[in-house]
């Protein structure tokens, strides 16, 4: 997570040029703004000290009046485009790495995150640095610039004393609005969180609208949605409500410090003495009010920054959980030609019973097809993405060639353990972009596309997003090119044949076995019919193994029987 000091510092590392183009163009503002009063106020002395006022002097003054008006009107749209490039360019970094950051978190977090929480946290934490940052350049730097020139103005004039004193009360101002923002703080967090868990049902609703639709489930499924819609509109009530006494400070200060201001000049022009003309009296209360005006955007910065460091707070959290990558692992290891895969007791906790108990060692063989089945809810995923060391927790249980799998750096790890979910996920776009992930095509690969009957969507369509332009089967078929296309050592298949047209299962299973003949090939099916072409079979019930061996040895048994004839029951 970036830090202030961090984003100021890549401000003047990165993009210098910039940034001294925007506090070149709002410095030019500032001063250009001093000169419509200053000439306003010398206007008016000179119309009312001389009887006789040169025209051609007056005529200069209004055209200089004019002319700061025009020079005010090209530098702001320059101002505005140097500005919004420079914090445009810092955060598109910044969200970059942001986002590189939490891809590489750990496997088991993206089952866990709800994705609609996920990313209403990010954009706001993307949003508050971009705010941030514009206030910063935008209203941090020039009041701290208008300090100065201000300061000088007044000096020059010879009224220091009101400078300071609307310098004091300004601050006096800052400590009553700090409070305030103190206080509103939980608010401001109650409000944050209900737009947060909002977000979150909209997107459970609306990726389940489809089905809501064909169950005339409208009103049920709207009704979490409803409830936290209801309960966001009560929290920015009260946001809102709050806030509305830091508008009531600063009208409070703008009017009594003016008014101020304005009271101290009538005075000083009813002493029979004024130590200032009218003209500069005009200028002066000009100037002040801006000045004053920008003191209280100040505090709209300052609220701005509160909610800021919620919000880094929140996406920090984020940012802070587990990596999958972690360094000071072995990048690079010497494995067997023929390797070993194996698997220590272990157990994966959930509802009872276990998701899954492994009592004794496993090893599986490079050389070796493996397939694991079982009915529905046996602790088959769990067991294959365990042996896929996707399960942080169980890495150092599992090993190849007796490096434990959590020393082995991340682009090691999945290199040698290849996985397949069930579920077939793409990238939007052309073949290699959507289905290999950005990877080239090998050999091989040309001939698992024509025996899967894929050259027609290969070579002419693109995939779109959430993969809706091609049928499930398509889909899964695509998916299983990523291991055929860069197998590993070990390459896990969870339900290869599942969604496939039965004309094809046979070509497929044919497939698997030739591609990965000799390679470690563990794959989750519950396709009894080609079970005995694996060289071995696990048979998982209730989370546990209850047989281990070829399929031959255990058909005949009455327990793998009936698990069999359940099997097919599900089918
Ligand atoms: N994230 C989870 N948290 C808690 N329990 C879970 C979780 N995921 C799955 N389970 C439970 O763990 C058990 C094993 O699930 P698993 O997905 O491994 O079964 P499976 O044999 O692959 O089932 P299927 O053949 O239906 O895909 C099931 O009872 C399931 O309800």
């Amino acid at each position: 997570m970036l830090s202030i000091q961090t984003l100021i510092r890549t401000a003047c590392e990165k993009y210098t040029s910039l940034l001294i183009l925007t506090v070149a163009t709002i410095i030019a503002l500032k001063l250009i703004t001093l000169a419509p009063p200053l000439l306003l106020g010398t206007i008016i002395d000179t119309l009312q000290g001389d009887r006789n006022p040169a025209s051609s002097t007056l005529l200069a003054l209004t055209t200089g009046l004019i002319v700061a008006g025009c020079i005010h009107a090209i530098i702001t749209p320059l101002q505005l485009h140097a500005l919004s490039k420079l914090v445009q360019s810092i955060i598109m970094n910044a969200s970059i790495e942001w986002i590189t950051e939490l891809i590489g978190k750990e496997f088991s977090l993206f089952n866990s995150w709800r994705i609609g929480h996920f990313i209403k946290s990010i954009e706001r934490g993307i949003t508050a640095h971009e705010q941030l940052l514009t206030f910063i350049v935008t209203i941090a730097l020039p009041v701290l610039l208008e300090f100065i020139v201000v300061g000088g103005a007044f000096i020059y004039i010879g009224d220091s004393e009101i400078f300071l004193s609307m310098t004091a009360f300004g601050i006096i101002y800052l400590a009553v609005t700090h409070q305030i923002i103190k206080w509103r703080r939980r608010h401001i967090d109650a409000v944050n969180e209900q737009e947060d868990e909002l977000s979150a049902h909209l997107y459970n609703t609306l990726n389940a609208g489809k089905t809501i639709k064909l169950e005339s489930a409208i009103p049920t499924a709207l009704h979490p949605l409803n409830a936290a819609f209801g309960r966001y509109a009560d929290a920015a009530v009260t946001t809102a409500s709050s806030g509305g006494l830091l508008s009531a400070a600063k009208i409070l200060f703008v009017s009594l410090s003016t008014g101020g201001l304005l009271y101290w000049g009538v005075l000083d022009q009813l002493s029979g003495h004024p130590s200032i003309s009218v003209g500069q009296l005009v200028a002066i209360f000009s100037i002040a009010g801006s000045y004053l005006l920008s003191i209280s955007t100040l505090t709209e910065g300052y609220r701005v920054l509160d909610q800021f460091l919620a919000d880094q707070r929140q996406f920090q959290g984020l940012l802070s959980l587990p990596d999958f990558d972690r360094s000071n692992r072995l990048a690079w290891v010497d494995f067997q030609r023929s390797s070993v895969l194996e698997l220590g007791p272990c157990e994966v906790a959930g509802t009872e019973p276990l998701r899954l108990s492994i009592k004794r060692p496993l090893a599986f063989v490079q050389g070796q097809s493996v397939a694991v089945t079982g009915p529905s809810g046996a602790g088959k995923t769990t067991f294959l993405e365990v042996l896929a060391g996707l399960d942080a927790s169980k890495r150092d249980q599992l090993s190849i060639d007796s490096v434990p799998v959590s020393l082995l750096s991340g682009q090691a790890h999945l290199d040698a353990l290849r996985y397949c979910p069930q579920q077939p996920r793409f990238l939007e776009g052309s073949f290699e972009q959507s289905v290999l992930f950005g990877g080239s095509a090998s050999p091989i690969l040309s001939r698992a596309i024509r025996q899967l009957e894929l050259d027609e969507i290969v070579t002419t369509r693109q995939v779109s997003e959430n993969a809706s332009n091609i049928s499930g089967g398509e889909a899964k078929r695509l998916s299983l090119l990523r291991l055929i296309n860069k197998p590993g050592k070990f390459n896990m298949f969870d339900e290869p044949s599942a969604s496939i047209e039965p004309r094809l299962t046979t070509p497929l299973w044919d497939l698997l076995f030739d591609v990965f003949a000799g390679q470690g090939l563990i794959c989750v099916t519950h396709d009894v019919d080609h079970l005995h072409r694996f060289d071995r079979v696990i048979v998982m019930h209730d989370g546990a193994i209850v047989e281990d061996g070829p399929w031959r040895d255990l058909i005949d048994r009455p327990a793998i029987r009936l698990l069999v004839d359940e099997i097919r029951m599900q089918n």
